[in-house]
C-alpha cells in the first residue's frame, strides 16, 4: 500500500500538500521523527505520531516572510483588479479599462486577525502604504502589537471598522468559520477579504454569498478547504484573486525551511538540541549528556514501582531535588511512566506503540494517569540530587545517579544503608529481621550457585526489611525459589 514509503526511514520530511496520516505512521515502522518543511503542521496526525513515540517538528518562521509579502501582493492586486486587467490584456479587451476603477490602499483600515509571526510583518509592510492596522490575538497583549503599529480590539469592534481584513490563525476549532454570514453582514458594505493561512477560517459558502450580494467587495485567497478544490466557484469568481497554495512558494522560503529542518534533524539526531518540536515537551531539556543517566535512572524506577505494586494506580508524584535537576521534572517523570508502563505494552504484544519520552506522556493520560512535578532546590543529606516517586496505590521509592549509574535510595520510605545499584537483572526482595536478613539471603544465593555482585539491604521498618542483589550473570527462576523459605517476597526485574 504505502510502496513509497519504504519501512527502513527514520525520517520523513514533507510539505503541506503530504498528508502524514496515521496509515502513513503506522507503515513507518522504523520512523522516529517527522519534520515539516514549513509553518502548519494540519497535514501530520500529530497524535498518532505521538502514540507511536515519533517526534513531529516545524520550521516556524523560515516562510514568514513569504506568506507576508504574499499577503500584502493579494491586498495590492485587490485593490487594483491587477489578474482582470491583466486577463483583459491576454483576451485584447483594452475596453476593460473603463470596469477596473480601483481604490487605493492609502488612508483604508486593514484588520489583522492573528497577530504572530505573519501577521506582524504584514501589519509592517502596509503600514508603508498609509494603512491604518487594528487587530486581534488572544495571546499578543496590546501593549505588544502596538509596538508594531496595530490597535488591538476585540473582534465585534474590528468587523465594521475594516476595509480589508486578512487572517493569519492556525486553523483550530476556534478560528473555524471566523468570518461567517454573521461577520460580513456586520462588515463594511464591500469589504476585502484575504486568507493566506488555511482554508476554513473564512467559511467558504458565506464569502460565495457575500461577493455574490455585493458585501464582500473582494477575496485574495491562497488557501482552500479542500487542496487541490473540487469545487473551483469560489477560485473562478470574478471577485476572487486565487492562487494555489503559493505563500510559501518562493526560492528563499523553500531554501531556508530545508536548510533549518534538516540542521533541526541533524541537532536532535547528535543530542545537541531539540527546536522545533511540537510533540515532545519532556524532550526539551533531555538531550544532553547529563541528562541520560537520569533518564536511565527514571526509567528503572518506573519498572521496579510497578514490578513490587503492580496496584493500578492513577496519580504519580514526582519530586525532583537538587539544582541540577531543576528543569529535569518534565523528562524524568516522562521516563518513570515510560518505565511504569513497559509491562502493560509488553504484554499488548508486537503491536504496541513504543514507549518513549515522546509516547510515555500521553499513553499514561489515556489511561487516565495524573502526573505531577515539583522540586526542591536542596536535596536531603548526604545526597546532592535526588528523584523521588510517589504512586497513588503507596508505592513510593528515591534513586539518584552516580558516575552515570542508577542507584536505589529508598523503598516505601526505607532508606539503603548503602545505595542499591540498578542494573542489568536486579532482585528485590523484603523480608523480616534486618540484621539477619542479609546473611541469610547471601548463604541462600550462594547455595544455589548464584554470582552476586552486590547486595544492600535497608533500614527497617515494622519489621520489614528491604534488599536489592545484583548479579554477574542472568538470574534463574531457581534462584527465587531459594529464597522462598527466608523472604517474604522477591522477584527478579530486567532492568
Ligand atoms: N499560505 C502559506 O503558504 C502559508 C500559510 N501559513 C499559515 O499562516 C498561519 C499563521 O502562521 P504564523 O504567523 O507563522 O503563525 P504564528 O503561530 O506565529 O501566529 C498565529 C497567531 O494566531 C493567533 N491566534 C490563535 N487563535 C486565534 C484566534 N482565535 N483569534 C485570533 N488570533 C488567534 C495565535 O495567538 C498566534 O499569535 C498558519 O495557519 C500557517 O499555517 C504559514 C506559512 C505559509
Ligand atoms: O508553512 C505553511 O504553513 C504553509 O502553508 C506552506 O505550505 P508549503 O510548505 O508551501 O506546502
Amino acid at each position: 500500500m504505502f510502496g513509497f514509503f519504504p519501512q527502513k526511514y527514520d525520517g520523513l520530511i514533507v510539505r503541506s500538500a503530504t498528508k502524514v496520516t496515521a496509515d502513513v505512521i503506522n507503515a513507518g515502522k522504523n520512523l522516529k521523527i517527522i519534520g515539516r518543511a514549513g509553518t502548519g503542521v494540519d497535514n501530520i496526525d500529530c497524535e498518532a505520531a505521538t502514540s507511536r513515540g515519533i517526534i513531529v517538528m516545524n520550521t516556524p518562521g523560515g516562510n514568514t516572510l513569504s506568506a507576508a509579502e504574499h499577503t500584502c501582493t493579494l491586498i495590492c492586486a485587490l485593490s487594483r483588479h491587477v489578474a482582470r486587467g491583466d486577463q483583459a490584456m491576454k483576451a485584447e479587451k483594452w475596453s476593460e479599462r473603463k470596469v477596473l476603477m480601483g481604490s487605493e490602499l492609502y488612508g483604508k483600515t486593514l484588520a489583522i486577525v492573528g497577530l504572530g509571526r505573519i501577521g506582524k510583518e504584514v501589519a509592517l509592510r502596509m503600514q508603508s502604504f498609509g494603512m491604518t492596522t487594528i487587530g486581534f490575538d488572544p495571546l499578543v497583549p496590546p501593549e505588544v502589537s502596538q509596538e508594531f503599529g496595530v490597535e488591538s480590539m476585540p473582534l465585534e469592534k474590528i468587523w465594521p471598522l475594516a476595509d480589508y481584513i486578512t487572517v493569519h490563525t492556525p486553523l483550530i476549532p476556534q478560528t473555524r468559520n471566523l468570518i461567517n454570514d454573521k461577520v460580513f453582514s456586520i462588515c463594511k458594505k464591500g469589504v476585502k477579504v484575504v486568507n493566506v493561512a488555511r482554508g476554513g477560517i473564512i467559511d467558504e459558502e458565506a464569502l460565495l454569498r457575500a461577493l455574490e450580494s455585493g458585501q464582500c467587495g473582494g477575496a485574495g485567497l491562497d488557501v482552500f478547504i479542500q487542496e487541490p478544490p473540487k469545487d473551483f466557484t469560489l477560485a473562478k469568481h470574478p471577485k476572487v484573486i486565487a492562487t494555489p497554495h503559493l505563500g510559501a512558494s518562493t526560492t528563499e522560503a523553500q531554501e531556508r525551511v530545508a536548510v533549518e529542518i534538516a540542521e533541526q534533524f541533524v541537532d536532535v539526531a547528535q543530542g545537541k538540541q531539540l527546536f522545533g518540536a511540537i510533540n515532545a515537551p519532556a524532550l526539551t531539556n533531555a538531550l544532553s549528556p547529563d541528562a541520560r543517566p537520569w533518564v536511565e535512572l527514571g526509567e528503572r524506577l518506573g519498572v521496579l514501582a510497578a514490578t513490587i505494586n503492580s496496584a493500578s494506580s492513577d496519580n504519580l508524584q514526582v519530586t525532583t531535588y537538587g539544582s541540577s535537576l531543576k528543569k529535569a521534572g518534565s523528562y524524568i517523570s516522562a521516563a518513570i511512566l515510560s518505565g511504569l508502563l513497559r509491562n502493560s505494552s509488553q504484554k499488548a504484544g508486537g503491536d504496541a506503540p513504543p514507549l518513549n519520552l515522546v509516547s510515555a506522556p500521553a499513553l499514561a493520560k489515556a489511561n487516565g494517569i495524573n502526573v505531577k512535578t515539583s522540586h526542591e532546590e536542596s536535596a536531603p543529606s548526604p545526597y546532592t540530587s535526588l528523584v523521588t516517586l510517589t504512586l497513588s496505590n503507596g508505592c513510593r521509592l528515591s534513586g539518584t545517579t552516580s558516575g552515570g549509574n542508577s542507584l536505589l535510595v529508598e523503598v516505601q520510605g526505607q532508606q539503603f544503608s548503602a545505595p542499591a545499584s540498578l542494573t542489568g537483572s536486579v532482585l528485590i526482595f523484603s523480608g523480616t529481621g534486618n540484621s539477619k536478613l542479609l546473611p541469610t539471603v547471601a548463604g541462600a544465593l550462594g547455595s544455589a550457585g548464584v554470582a552476586v555482585t552486590s547486595l544492600s539491604t535497608s533500614a527497617e521498618s515494622n519489621g520489614q526489611t528491604w534488599g536489592v542483589a545484583t548479579f554477574a550473570s542472568s538470574v534463574t527462576p531457581q534462584c527465587v525459589d531459594s529464597l522462598k523459605s527466608v523472604v517474604s517476597s522477591a522477584v527478579v526485574v530486567a532492568l
